[in-house]
C-alpha cells in the first residue's frame, strides 16, 4: 500500500512532482484523429483552437499494418505543431497489446514535453494506472520532462466499471474518465452493436388503457420512451471522479450522419456532470462545444438568483420558486463554468457579456 505521505513522491529518481490538483481545463470536445492518415493528419494543425483538445489516437480505429505510421507520424505533429491553447492528447494502445511499450517510449521522449494527457484505453484496476505511473516516471526522468504527464483511463469493461473508484485514486497523475460504450457493451454481453446512442428495443410503454368492461386494451396503441442503456455507468462515473477531484467524459457517438441524437447523449452526459465528450469528425466539435457550454438562460438565471441570494444564505422567491443555499451553489456551477469558457472562447464571451446584469 502507498502511504498519504508517499503519494506525491516522484515514482523515479528525477521525475517531476507529481501535481496536487488536475487543473480544471475546459474541454468541451475531445477530437480524435489518425495521425498516419495523411489527409486527416494535414488539417490537424488549422483544428488548432476550434477544439479544446487534440487526441492522436493509436488504439483501435487504426489499423495495425499502420501501428507505427500513427506513432510516427503523432511525433511529427507534436513536434511540428505550436498547439497554443489547444490540449495535445494522445490514446495509446491497451496495455495488453504488443505496442503500448513501443508507443509509450517513444512518446515520452520525443513529444512528452508537448503532451498533456496519456488516455490508457480498457484500463482493468489500480494495477493499470500503477504500471502506468511507474513506467511514465521512468520516462519523465530519462528524458528531462519537467511537467508531469496526466493519465485519462477510458471505462470499457465490466471490471473497470466495478473498480472505478480504486481506478481514480490509483495515482496523482489521474486527470478523468471517458465512458467506452462499444467496448463495455461488448464486454458487458449487452444486446446492442451500435458505438453509443440509444437502442429501440431499450424501452419503456405507457399502461394500457382501461375498457369498458373494466379490464386493460393490452394491445391498444401505447406510447413508449426510449431509455439511456448508460445511464447508471454515468452517473457512476461522475460520482467517481467528482470523488476524486477529477473529470468525467463521455466517450464516442458513432452515428456521424446523426447529429441530433449526437447532441442529446451529449447534452444528456453534460446535464448529469460530465465536463466533456468525444469528437470523432469535425462535425461533432460545434455539438460538444455547444452542449458542454451553459445556455444563456441558465447563465441569466444563475447570476439572477447569486445576486438575490446576497452571502448565500436564507431562501428567496424568483418567479414563484424557492431558491436558498443549494439553489446557490447549483447556480454558481452554471456561473463559475461559464467564466471559464469565456476566458477561452471569445465568441462564448460575447454572448455571456451580453447578459444584461439581472435585478435581485
Ligand atoms: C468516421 C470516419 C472514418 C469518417 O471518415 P470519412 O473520411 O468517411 O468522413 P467524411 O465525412 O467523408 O470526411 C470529410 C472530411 O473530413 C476529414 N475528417 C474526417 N474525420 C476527421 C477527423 N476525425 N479529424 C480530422 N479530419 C477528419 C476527412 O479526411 C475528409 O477530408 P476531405 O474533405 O479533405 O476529404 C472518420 O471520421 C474517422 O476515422 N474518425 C475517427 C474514428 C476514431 O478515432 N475512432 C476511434 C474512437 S471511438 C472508439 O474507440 C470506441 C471506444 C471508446 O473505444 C469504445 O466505445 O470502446
Ligand atoms: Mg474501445
Amino acid at each position: 500500500m502507498r502511504t498519504a505521505k508517499d503519494f506525491f513522491t516522484p515514482l523515479a529518481v528525477g521525475a517531476p512532482t507529481p501535481l496536487r490538483e488536475i487543473p480544471a481545463r475546459p474541454s468541451r470536445a475531445i477530437h480524435f484523429f489518425d495521425p498516419g492518415n495523411e489527409k486527416m493528419a494535414a488539417k490537424i494543425p488549422a483544428m488548432v483552437g476550434t477544439t479544446d483538445v487534440l487526441l492522436g489516437n493509436l488504439e483501435d480505429a487504426v489499423k495495425a499494418e499502420n501501428k507505427e505510421k500513427a506513432r510516427n507520424g503523432l511525433v511529427k505533429i507534436g513536434q511540428e505543431t505550436d498547439f497554443g491553447p489547444t490540449q495535445f492528447w494522445t490514446r495509446i494502445n491497451s496495455l495488453d497489446s504488443p505496442w503500448v511499450l513501443d508507443d509509450l517510449t517513444t512518446l515520452v521522449p520525443a513529444i512528452g514535453d508537448k503532451l498533456d494527457v496519456i488516455m490508457v484505453p480498457k484500463v482493468q484496476g489500480a494495477e493499470d494506472i500503477h504500471y502506468i505511473d511507474r513506467i511514465l516516471a521512468q520516462l519523465e526522468a530519462k528524458a528531462g520532462i519537467t511537467k508531469p504527464l496526466q493519465v485519462h483511463a477510458i471505462l470499457e469493461t465490466a471490471r473497470g466499471v466495478a473498480n472505478i473508484e480504486e481506478i481514480c485514486a490509483a495515482s496523482p497523475r489521474m486527470q478523468g474518465l471517458s465512458l467506452g460504450p462499444a467496448d463495455l457493451a461488448a464486454d458487458r454481453r449487452m444486446k446492442t452493436t451500435r458505438v453509443g446512442g440509444p437502442h429501440p428495443g431499450y424501452l419503456v410503454r405507457g399502461d394500457a388503457p382501461r375498457t369498458d368492461d373494466g379490464g386493460f386494451a393490452y394491445d391498444a396503441e401505447r406510447a413508449t420512451y426510449q431509455q439511456d442503456l448508460y445511464h447508471y455507468t454515468i452517473a457512476r462515473m461522475v460520482d467517481a471522479c467528482v470523488m476524486h477531484g477529477i473529470f468525467p467524459y463521455w466517450g464516442p457517438f458513432g452515428d456521424i450522419k446523426d447529429t441530433v441524437a449526437c447532441e442529446d447523449q451529449f447534452r444528456n452526459a453534460f446535464l448529469l456532470g460530465c465536463v466533456g465528450a468525444w469528437s470523432l469528425h469535425p462535425v461533432q466539435i460545434k455539438i460538444a462545444n455547444r452542449v458542454f457550454a451553459p445556455s444563456i438562460e441558465d447563465v441569466t438565471h444563475a447570476r439572477r438568483v447569486i445576486a438575490a441570494m446576497g452571502d448565500g444564505t436564507g431562501a428567496v422567491m424568483i418567479d414563484g420558486k424557492m431558491e436558498d443555499d443549494a439553489s446557490v451553489k447549483q447556480c454558481k456551477v452554471q456561473v463559475e463554468l461559464a467564466e471559464q469558457l469565456a476566458a477561452i472562447d471569445p465568441e462564448l464571451k460575447d454572448l455571456y457579456d451580453a447578459i444584461e446584469t439581472p435585478e435581485a
